[in-house]
């Protein structure tokens, strides 16, 4: 972690950047925090793209100061939140020592502002970073709940010893997962053990933690859920079951789904478990589309359903400590965590009462404190009062709003109890259709419909025009202002940018290469030592040179040492790619979902294995001229011919290897192909066969016909015929020489274009297929 001195008497603000820390001191009445120096008089370097340009606009009020989203009108791109919950430009937020506000809501890249008050206590503030280890330490590394682990990670549903990281032989840093729950590094489900790279981010219950900086450091507890509504339809053949909602949950709440029967509540309840698609829109939790990461948050979403699903014949004490057993690690203290959930459910006087001897009221608490074991901090009941009576009923909600509020739960209900709706913080008032009537304040409903009474509401959105009038009235409303458009921001998809990925794939890739030393000598040397080979099987035959002898068969001699140095570079180029897409695929499909880019990913691709490329030209035309005497070339210098001829070779055949390594479903399967491939390009050269008639229409798909044909004119095998010979030979020879080979530069650019034709298509088609992956 980098940190500057500080000797601040005044109050202060400290940024953490992922580690990076930055300190302003706050002694005037405004300041502006942002990126533009121009603007902001706390400005943090350009390269903080999270910061927008004027990101917060701190005003002293007395001795304290209180913090604005944006520049107090307009908010910042990627907000302001305290605990999840945003804070507006308008309202802005009063700050207390020790306070720490962020900027986005993605723990792996969010920015950290903390408030520290010299004055207001000498006590230092922790940050969850400060709990971090060195990962090149010698002992093994372990997380977990037990008191003992190098970071201990304190929640029900971790192990006592969850997960280890160590080093293995190869300075590879391992997880190895040990938990009854699971671990996630990179959002994939570990099975069994992992690699922990620089920059991976691990799951483990609400605890994430992020290996950066060769430390692994616990960057967020995600105790506080938020639920972002975003653009929400779900149609059901052609019928609108839920009709562009959109809103905010945001952590502590109490919200009821309210409205008349078929409404949608139910669906509404369904779609934001996750367990029913949208036809469109999103739900984001955390800022994370819910669906694609359902796994990861399944576990700390607690669902009770209507009906009790709890054995009548136990204790209330055994229902808890079965499902415990069931639900939690098996290290687990039960008893205390018991202890617990019948606390919470204010029900420790009944602990050894038979369920069936409980009255409704009491069952539906015992189901809430199954859910409570696992201390999940959003949590969904579908209608939890209903069959209760009114003392019942106002007991429940006054028990739910204090799980929402004491212990920063996110708790969703669907009800048709309206008595002690405003016991909840939010109400979803849906009309037929799964129309949104109004969202806010329970109490300030009844003013926007302008009743008294809530069961008058039902009344009126009976029918459909006096729907759609209240779900466009409440749009222009200030409740829409006050209670959407000041709490709603979803996601919108970071733009990466595509130079930098395209940066930071390229050097991830060409890491990996270098890493991979038998696979890059053999990229490098399969070729040089092929052409090493030819020259010792000739002898002292120069293939490219008239002698002073006549020779018939020189000319064939040349294409066919022509002919393997094409095959060798076909080769390498394919043997170099085929593997290099479809072993990445599910890193790559879980890095899509993020926000890769695919022009940034396959140009990555593309940018390495052409600079492999161009080492393996180098390596190729050292070989050759070292191996055969240098033709006098007329059209062109031997070597550049030479070089420009083999690269084009060399970047279609790898090319082709993309394409390949996009279409098949596993490494072997692109192993298998690879025989398939080459066959042809053997068959259709022009040089162990005279082709005549369709096979001359394939040929024109062969990258082997246009090598050959570039190399055959550099060369000018046409000349390597005596001159007696030349025009009779070039129609009756076993090798079709002549007007393929003549030294032109109209035929040797005719002969690259097509090479560059066939790199164009491969390349397009890859892009194609790979785009054909995307799941979204
Ligand atoms: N699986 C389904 N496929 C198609 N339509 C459905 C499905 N489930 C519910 N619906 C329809 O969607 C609409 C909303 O139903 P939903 O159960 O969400 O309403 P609700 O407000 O919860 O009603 P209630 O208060 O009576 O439980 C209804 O018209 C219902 O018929």
């Amino acid at each position: 972690m980098t940190a500057q001195p500080m000797v601040f008497s005044n109050p202060y603000l400290q940024i953490n950047n992922r580690g990076e820390i930055l300190n302003f001191e706050l002694n005037r009445s405004q300041h502006i925090l942002g990126r533009d120096p121009s603007l902001a008089d706390l400005f943090v370097p350009d390269s903080w793209q999270l910061i927008s340009r004027i990101q917060a606009t701190l005003r002293q009020d007395g001795e304290s100061y209180y913090i604005f989203d944006g520049d107090g009108k307009t908010p910042s791109s990627n907000r302001l939140y305290l605990d999840r919950v945003l804070i507006s430009p308008q309202v802005g937020c009063l700050l207390v020592h020790g306070m720490c506000v962020t900027i986005g809501l993605d723990p792996a890249v969010m920015i950290r502002v903390t408030y520290i008050n010299p004055r207001a206590s000498n006590l230092p503030v922790t940050s969850l970073e400060q709990k971090s280890v060195l990962l090149s330490q010698p002992q093994t590394i372990t997380l977990g709940r037990d008191a003992t682990c190098t970071i201990q990670l304190d929640a029900p549903t971790i192990s006592r010893t969850h997960a280890t990281i160590r080093q293995d032989g190869a300075g590879r840093y391992i997880l190895s997962d040990l938990s009854t729950n699971g671990v996630f590094v990179n959002g994939q489900r570990v099975s069994n053990s992992a690699i922990v790279s620089e920059g991976a981010t691990i799951r483990i219950g609400p605890f994430i933690l992020i290996a950066r900086n060769g430390e692994i450091q616990l960057v967020d507890t995600e105790d506080r859920i938020r639920l972002d509504i975003d653009r929400l339809i779900l149609e059901t053949s052609g019928k609108r079951r839920l009709d562009n909602l959109s809103f905010a949950l945001e952590p502590g709440q109490l919200v009821a789904l309210v409205g008349g029967s078929g409404a949608g509540k139910s669906t509404l309840m369904r779609t934001l478990l996750g367990i029913e698609a949208a036809t469109s829109g999103t739900v984001y939790i955390n800022g994370s589309d819910l669906r694609q990461n359902f796994n990861i948050y399944r576990d700390r979403i607690g669902y009770v359903p209507q009906d009790d699903i709890i054995h009548m014949d136990l204790s209330v004490e055994e229902v808890l400590t079965y499902a415990a057993k069931l639900r939690l690690p098996s290290d687990i203290d039960l008893k205390t965590i018991v202890e617990r959930a019948l606390d919470d459910i204010k029900m420790t006087h009944r602990r050894k009462a038979s369920i069936k001897d409980l009255s409704g009221g009491q069952r539906k608490r015992v189901s809430i404190g199954v859910e409570l074991l696992a201390n999940p901090k959003l949590f969904f009941l579908d209608e939890p009062t209903s069959g209760l009576d009114p003392g019942l009923d106002k007991q429940m909600m006054e028990l739910l709003r204090d799980l929402a509020h004491d212990g920063h739960r996110t708790i969703v209900l669907v009800t048709h109890a309206t008595a002690n709706i405003t016991d909840c913080d939010r109400i979803v008032f849906l009309g037929a259709g799964g129309k949104l009537c109004y969202f806010g304040d329970p109490t300030e409903a009844l003013k926007f419909f302008g009743v008294t009474d809530f069961a008058k509401i039902y009344i009126q959105l009976q029918q459909e025009t006096e729907i759609d009038r209240y779900v466009e009235s409440y749009h222009k409303s200030p409740y829409f202002q006050k209670y959407i458009a000041n709490t709603f921001n979803p996601p919108t998809a970071r733009q990466a940018n595509p130079l930098s990925q395209w940066q930071i794939f390229t050097q991830r890739y060409f890491s990996l290469i270098a890493r991979d030393r038998v696979n890059l000598g053999l990229a490098l040397f399969t070729a040089p030592v092929s052409i090493g080979l030819l020259s010792l099987s000739l002898q002292d035959k120069d293939p490219f040179i008239v002698g002073d002898t006549v020779d018939l068969g020189l000319s064939a001699l040349a294409l066919q040492v022509l002919f393997v140095i094409t095959c060798a570079s076909l080769w390498v180029g394919l043997s170099s790619s085929a593997q290099e897409i479809v072993k990445e695929s599910a890193i790559y499909l879980r890095e899509r979902l993020v926000n890769l880019r695919l022009r940034s990913y396959l140009g990555s691709k593309f940018s390495v294995l052409a600079a492999l490329a161009i080492v393996q030209t180098i390596l190729i035309v050292i070989s050759i001229s070292i191996a055969f005497k240098s033709p006098a070339s007329t059209l062109i210098n031997w070597q550049i011919g030479l070089f420009i001829n083999t690269f084009l070779t060399l970047v279609a055949s790898f090319s082709l290897g993309l394409l390949v390594s996009t279409a098949v479903k596993n490494g072997n399967q692109a192993n298998g192909a690879l025989p398939l491939l080459l066959l042809p390009q053997i068959i259709f050269s022009g040089v162990l066969f005279k082709l005549k008639g369709l096979s001359i229409g394939i040929s024109y798909l062969m990258l082997s016909r246009w090598a050959i044909g570039g190399y055959g004119t550099i060369v000018d095998v046409n000349k390597l015929l005596p001159d007696s010979l030349r025009t009779a030979a070039i129609e009756d020879m076993p090798f079709p020489t002549g007007i393929a080979y003549q030294p032109t530069w109209q035929n040797l650019s005719f002969n690259w274009l097509m090479l560059s034709a066939h790199i164009v298509t491969y390349l397009a088609i890859t892009a194609w297929l790979q785009k054909r992956k995307d799941i979204l």
